[in-house]
């Protein structure tokens, strides 16, 4: 991968490109042209000629405004280095530190630029000095335990008295001592038939789609799916990357086990249904999976249709930073293309919306998008592709290979920190194994053996057991960590007592539950009124239950884009709820969103439940 930065562009960022317009407009447009003075002289003319001719070229010399990067950040996981040329063993030590603290910023992942100042300024090394630098990263990477892959090396020609010189981009991954792999979420959304299942099918399995549904055929789990196409549960797939970048799929016939230990990377697609009737399950996907990110699935031909604008609506009212793929480009002339992208760059510029598009052309773009796509929520990558004909699906690949974990180190510390909560999202029985719940770790730590209460049932109770094995993308783990997902298996724990939604806490929790709670919430939209005695479906995190509108604080009443305090009060039974958790409603066409910030004892019980509750944990 190679490209060029001339005078005056930042390295396709898109806010520099966008600030960096004027000066290269400047630079092209050359001196003005003296306009109503038509009749000089011949001789005049050539000397103006001349003196043009010199400004001219002292411009081309040295007028061109240099390229930068923003200026280095302290926190984070990218470094500017200007060289690391021959460097003394207490700075080559330094060094060494300094890209473990880079890696740990990243979380495994950390970005080296190269040729480059702290203030962004893309200085450039010549041939010689390159080389020289990158043998010492590669050394330092080394002595970390680390792998490096340059990403990109690229001239800046913007003076051009000096010889070539270049920028090298590096990306150094290390999986943490105590990690298999570095792992990320990624929430697969859009309209149905627009092409996510086909996606995942051929990125996963590695063989491309015959445009009748071939790829899609491995994903699907029920027969109803199969015979109609459609997707209705959620689905995971394993896509990984080893150490070098490359794809590590099932296409050399292997198994997950084998996908996982060859990896360094795993990204897990969660699958979700695309048909509007499967609205519920694509919010708890969302909502209960934790992603980090939501890939968005347009179709070429039909552009913006169905639910894509609810799925568009629903991952940014949830926070969940999103890129977007056309699909099915083999199938349409390259105008239809462009009016898709041009009408997914509208609807993402409104003022609802205030995404920041950035289409991705190249193996360069897809290594900007990455980056900046980390960095601000508001870019958005569009790539444009297919799953029949192959075309850009590598660069599709690239994004994913570089895609950095959008929470740091701190904060992942700090939820470690935290006494385990395991959300239950699944129950499964296993034959030889018994019941198996899955889901993800919120916080803390859950070794194989480890003590945990679960609830609340019913009634309100928590109850004990123990996790027996635990397994993550189907290989077997022996401790899981906050952020995690997984499945653990309870032995011949009842799994009649289970459900969605529960929680699997630290019995030094002294886990607190709620039929009644408060949340600040907005009103997105609603078609009846939204008043006392209203029912909706509450989703925060892997609960999800009908709940009635106990009060509106202030209001008697609540129209679209309003917002209040609302206490709602579940109708089944009771739950475990965290304050301060983001909270979806809905009801029809009716939606809302906000936090949870009060939970309401209100049950006259409520005392014996916890007294009966603290018998449990103390046994
Ligand atoms: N020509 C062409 N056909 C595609 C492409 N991607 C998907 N298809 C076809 O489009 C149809 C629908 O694809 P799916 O992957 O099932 O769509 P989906 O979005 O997963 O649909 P739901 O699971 O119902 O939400 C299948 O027949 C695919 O073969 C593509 O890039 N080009």
């Amino acid at each position: 991968m190679d490209g060029r930065i001339s005078g005056g562009t930042g390295v396709g960022t898109v806010a520099n490109v966008r600030s960096n317009l004027p000066n290269i407009r400047s630079n092209l447009q050359g001196p003005s042209s003296g306009n109503g003075r038509r009749m000089t002289s011949k001789k005049t003319r050539s000397k103006k000629g001349k003196r043009r001719k010199r400004r001219r070229n002292k411009k081309t010399k040295t007028n061109k405004t240099p390229p930068y990067l923003p200026p280095e950040a302290e926190e984070g996981n990218i470094e500017y280095k200007l060289k690391l040329v021959n460097p003394t063993q207490y700075r080559f030590e330094h060094l060494a530190t300094q890209l473990k603290w880079r890696l740990q910023e990243g979380r495994g992942e950390a970005v080296y630029q190269i040729g480059v100042e702290d203030n962004g300024l893309l200085v450039g090394l010549s041939e010689g000095d390159m080389r020289a630098s990158l043998k010492t990263l590669r050394r330092m990477a080394e002595k970390v335990g680390a792998d490096i892959t340059l990403l990109r090396e690229r001239e800046v020609d913007y003076d051009s008295d000096r010889n070539c010189r270049k920028i090298a981009e590096v990306l150094v991954r290390k999986v943490p001592d105590d990690q298999q792999f570095l792992d990320l979420r990624v929430a697969v959304l859009g309209n149905v038939d627009s092409g996510k299942s086909t996606l995942l099918g051929v990125l996963t399995q590695g063989e491309l789609d015959n445009g009748r549904g071939r790829a899609r055929l491995n994903l699907f789990r029920h027969l109803h799916e199969i015979q109609t196409g459609r997707t209705s549960s959620i689905s995971f797939e394993i896509l990984g990357f080893n150490s070098k970048g490359e794809v590590v799929n099932y296409s050399d016939s292997r198994t997950a086990e084998e996908i996982c230990e060859s990896s360094s990377k795993m990204i897990t697609f969660i699958d979700l249904a695309g048909h509007h009737k499967y609205l519920k399950t694509t919010i708890f996907g969302l909502t209960s999976y934790c992603p980090d990110f939501a890939m968005l699935v347009v179709s070429a031909n039909t552009g913006i249709a169905g639910t894509t604008r609810e799925h568009l609506g629903l991952a940014m009212a949830l926070k969940v930073p999103i890129f977007i793929v056309v699909s099915k480009v083999d199938l349409c002339a390259k105008g239809t293309v462009e009016r898709t992208v041009r009408q997914l760059e509208h609807v993402l510029k409104l003022p609802g919306c205030n995404k920041v598009p950035m289409v991705v052309a190249s193996p360069d773009d897809a290594v900007t998008a990455a980056q900046q796509f980390a960095q601000s929520s508001s870019i958005t990558p569009i790539f444009t592709l297919s799953s029949v004909s192959g075309e850009s699906l590598d660069l599709l690949k690239v994004f994913f290979n570089i895609l950095p974990p959008l929470s740091n180190s701190k904060e992942q510390e700090e939820l470690m920190q935290q006494l385990t909560e395991f959300q239950v999202d699944e129950i499964y029985t296993v034959p030889d194994v018994g019941t198996v719940v899955g889901g993800t770790l919120y916080s803390g730590v859950c070794r194989e053996g480890e003590r945990l209460v679960v609830g609340p049932t019913d009634e309100g109770r928590f109850l004990r057991l123990k996790v027996g094995s635990i397994h993550r993308n189907r290989s077997a783990c022996r401790v899981l960590r906050a952020g995690q997902a997984a499945t653990l298996a309870l032995g011949n724990f009842d799994r009649s007592l289970l459900r969605k939604g529960m929680v699997m806490v630290s019995p030094k929790m002294n886990p607190t539950i709620c039929w009644q709670f408060e949340a600040a919430i907005v009103l997105l939209f609603h078609a009846k009124t939204f008043r006392r005695g209203f029912q909706v479906t509450v989703h925060v995190g892997n609960v999800r239950q009908t709940a009635t509108v106990e009060c509106l604080h202030g209001k008697e009443e609540l129209r679209t884009g309003e917002r209040a305090v609302v206490c709602f009060r579940f109708i089944k039974h009771p739950e475990y709820l965290r304050m301060g958790a983001k909270l979806l409603f809905r009801e029809g066409v009716t939606k809302g969103i906000g936090h949870v910030t009060s939970l309401l004892p209100d049950s006259h019980d409520q005392n014996q439940i916890h007294d009966q509750n603290q018998r449990e944990i103390e046994k």
